[in-house]
């Protein structure tokens, strides 16, 4: 895109279809007088006084305890410069922008009109009640520093200077691998860090802290390098000062390790990243446009670590994956301060994290085969979802222990939900099942290991614990894959066609055989079969080599369900299986059956694959409330599918008085409890919340599914296989990597499930 084009487009979307990025959204009801009365007067006179006997009580009424202000006086506007406060509020707002999306903290941005830092504190001080927290933002050094450590000694909430210490925790994080990746001792460095500004400075000091030798950096502000001999140095600047005889940016760079740019846009050059050492770490962090471009400095050394505080390129070293996550962590906890141990404990956890091996919806938001820690990947990424349950427990932990929490955290399981709730990191019941699947591993065998997600669910249920997989498929193939997506976990891997599985595929062949002899199935044939992938790997489990079995990611589900019904027994007293999707809806979970099997149940199959959906709902920890649907409500239409649903509930009610199952009701009336109340008060439904919707055939409950999934966006997990007596169940054609984990999360908490009833 050009230039202009871009220009355009940043403009338009500043501007349209409201001016400006954030807005400020009531969160209680508002409807009705009676509302208004308690959310003005003469009700909420109630919580002022109770804030009047205890101030404490500020943070139970009001949103203060989750409200932070990003304030800026427009002194150091990202690399713009002085460009006053009316021009920073872009950035601010998009501060505000961030914190919600990635943390959940609401903002009020502030632009003051104050270079005077006297003048500056006072405002701030002025407005800090309303506050939990303050971030400080793009206010120039050296005012920069007196503010922040004044309104930190005057103010009893968490007072930060971003661009000193969000970029110094994602500089130093960043550092901490680039340093790991090229083998080199932080000790033995020589850094050149260009700028000396607000920003420039608590880095270096930070880096101080990781281990960097103070006599090895020379820094360099606009006039070149800092050294002892210039007059007038302030004393942050003088911190830093050289001895060495060194004057320009173009001296210092020579045979350096280390550059940290915390300046202004291109002001390095190709020559001088030509002259720094061997395997180079090099910073350009200015924005918007960096100290060198990012494809030029690539081009210039292959064997550089480059980075840049853009989200357009590789690498991106910017304090967004910061501030964010270190105020949730302070205001979670009420710290007073934000500390150095807070700052290294977030150091550390971020660096660690860029160590593990990623989500897929991160890979797809980036576009990404598969990220995975090395030169281009030094730090995780801003739309990591593991950020928000990862970096604040670190920062609350760290204020808990260093003394300056007022509320320590006492449950941290809950707190990691609350967490995980807050950025809508999947649902409920999805960590739940995974939870479950933690408490007791099952060896889960992927049929289709050579498929590269399969591969990659297969790795995340091995990394993240949910179970122990078992690769199926080319060997070779499987150990190229893994070494490209970085799976290093030792876990084993079979191929069903080579002669080292011939053992077992002689042991298999002939337990398949006594079963099928009658029904026409000679030995060689039986041995013969196993050769065959999905064969294979439902003997695995049928023989106890195996708990459960996940497979179908390539081939269409009809073809892969009809092997598991000859290889696999139906479960007690069933005739035909079904499936079902639990759909993960605003609404909160809901099962949907059959959603891919039976085309047009009876009453009596309707019966079955109510127990059976029931059955799995339990298995989610869910009381069953099911509505059998029809266009029709109890009785209103006479049709063949009416009289079949109200057929199959009758039978319910006689013989299982207790379950809480009615229709035939049309899914308007099942789902909401009001218009339920008002219209049929009669029905079991009543007062019930419906988590389980029964559909009089497949085409009904597949469309249902795929809508929901499509137009609402709804997670699922699912078909599940209902009826068969072991879990093995079939994935939809390509699912996703997402879905094939909870698949397997699920498959294992089955294996369990039944272990327990056996
Ligand atoms: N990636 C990230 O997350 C972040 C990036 N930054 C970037 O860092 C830069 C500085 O920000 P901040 O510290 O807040 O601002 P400050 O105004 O506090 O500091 C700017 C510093 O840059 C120096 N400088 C200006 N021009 C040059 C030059 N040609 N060569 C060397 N030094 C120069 C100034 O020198 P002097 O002292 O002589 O005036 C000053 O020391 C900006 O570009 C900003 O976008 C900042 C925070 C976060
Ligand atoms: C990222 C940021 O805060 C800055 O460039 O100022
Ligand atoms: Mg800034």
């Amino acid at each position: 895109m050009s230039d202009s084009r871009k220009r355009h487009e940043a403009l338009l979307y500043h501007a349209k279809p409201k001016p400006g990025k954030i807005e400020v959204v009531p969160t209680k009801k508002y409807a009705t007088q009676h509302d208004l009365t308690l959310a003005y007067s003469p009700g909420v006179a109630e919580p002022c006084l109770e804030i009047a006997k205890d101030k404490n009580n500020v943070y139970k009424y009001t949103s203060k305890g989750n409200l932070v202000a990003v304030i800026s006086n427009g002194t150091a506007v990202l690399g713009l410069g002085d460009i006053g406060p009316d021009a920073s509020k872009p950035v601010m707002e998009g501060k505000g922008l961030l914190f919600k999306i990635f943390a959940d903290i609401d903002v009020f941005d502030i632009e003051v009109d104050a270079t005077d830092v006297d003048k500056f504190i006072e405002t701030v001080k002025a407005i800090a009640p309303t506050f939990g927290g303050i971030n400080l933002e793009d206010i120039k050094a050296p005012e920069a520093f007196e503010i922040e450590r004044r309104l930190k000694e005057e103010l009893n909430i968490p007072v930060m200077h971003d661009d000193q210490h969000g970029t110094a925790i994602i500089s130093a994080a960043a550092l901490k691998n680039a340093i790991e990746i090229t083998e080199k001792d932080i000790t033995k460095l020589n850094f050149v860090v260009n700028g000396a500004g607000a920003a420039a400075i608590s880095c270096t000091r930070l880096y101080l802290e990781l281990g960097a030798k103070r006599e090895n950096i020379v820094m360099c502000d606009s006039k070149g390098v800092i050294r002892k001999d210039r007059d007038n140095l302030t004393s942050q600047k003088a911190e830093f000062a050289t001895s060495k005889d060194l004057h320009t940016l173009d001296e210092a760079m020579q045979n350096a390790d280390v550059f940290i740019g915390l300046s202004m846009g291109n002001v390095v050059t190709p020559e001088m990243l030509l002259s720094m050492a061997k395997n180079p770490i090099v910073f350009a962090m200015a924005n918007p446009v960096p100290e060198i471009d990012y494809d030029l400095a690539i081009a210039t050394r292959s064997d550089i670590i480059m980075a840049t505080g853009r989200s357009d390129h590789p690498n991106q070293v910017n304090n967004v994956l910061g501030f964010p996550f270190i105020f949730r962590g302070a205001l979670d906890v009420r710290a007073t301060k934000i500390n150095e141990a807070m700052k290294l404990a977030a150091v550390h956890a971020l660096a660690d994290l860029a160590k593990k091996s990623v989500p897929e919806q991160v890979n797809i938001v980036y576009d990404e085969v598969s990220l995975t820690f090395g030169k281009e990947y030094i730090i995780p990424k801003p739309f990591d979802p593991r950020l928000i349950y990862e970096i604040p427990p670190a920062i609350a932990k760290a204020a808990i222990d260093s003394g300056v929490a007022l509320e320590p955290i006492e449950d941290w399981e809950r707190y990691r939900e609350e967490l995980m709730e807050r950025s809508g990191s999947g649902s409920k019941e999805i960590r739940l099942l995974h939870n479950r699947a933690k408490s007791n591993k099952k060896r889960i065998v992927f049929a289709e290991a050579d498929h590269l997600d399969v591969l990659k669910a297969a790795q995340r249920v091995h990394e993240e614990r949910l179970g122990n997989p078992i690769l199926l498929g080319r060997k070779d193939l499987i150990l190229a894959l893994k070494a490209e997506i970085g799976f290093t976990g030792d876990v084993p891997i079979f191929d069903p066609k080579t002669d080292e599985e011939k053992e077992r595929r002689e042991r298999f062949g002939e337990a398949y055989w006594k079963n099928r002899q009658r029904k026409g199935r000679t030995l060689s044939e039986a041995k013969k079969l196993m050769r065959e992938r999905n064969y294979f790997a439902a003997m695995m489990v049928n023989e106890n080599e195996a708990d459960a079995l996940i497979t179908g990611y390539s081939r269409p589900y009809p073809t892969v369900v009809k092997p598991m019904l000859e290889l696999i027994e139906k479960d007690k007293g069933i005739s035909r299986i079904a499936a079902c999707n639990l759909m993960l809806t605003k609404q909160g979970p809901i099962f949907l059956a059959d959603t891919t099997i039976n085309i047009n149940p009876s009453a009596k199959d309707l019966v079955k694959i109510t127990q059976m959906t029931s059955n799995l709902a339990k298995m989610f920890g869910m009381k069953p409330n099911v509505a059998m649907l029809s266009f029709s409500n109890f009785g209103s239409s006479n049709t063949e599918t009416s009289r079949k649903i109200r057929e199959a509930v009758s039978y319910i009610h006689r013989h299982f008085p207790n379950a809480t199952v009615d229709g035939e009701i049309q899914a308007d009336f099942a789902l909401n409890p009001e218009m339920l109340a008002k219209e049929f008060p009669f029905s079991k439904l009543n007062g019930k919340k419906v988590n389980v919707l029964i559909f009089p055939n497949l085409e009904s409950a597949n469309i249902t599914y795929k809508l929901l999934k499509q137009v609402e966006s709804a997670e699922s997990i699912g078909p599940v296989i209902l009826g068969l007596s072991k879990p093995v169940h079939v994935l939809q054609l390509g699912a996703s990597v997402d879905e094939m984990v909870n698949m397997a999360a699920l498959a294992a908490v089955d294996a369990q499930q039944r272990e327990k009833n056996k």
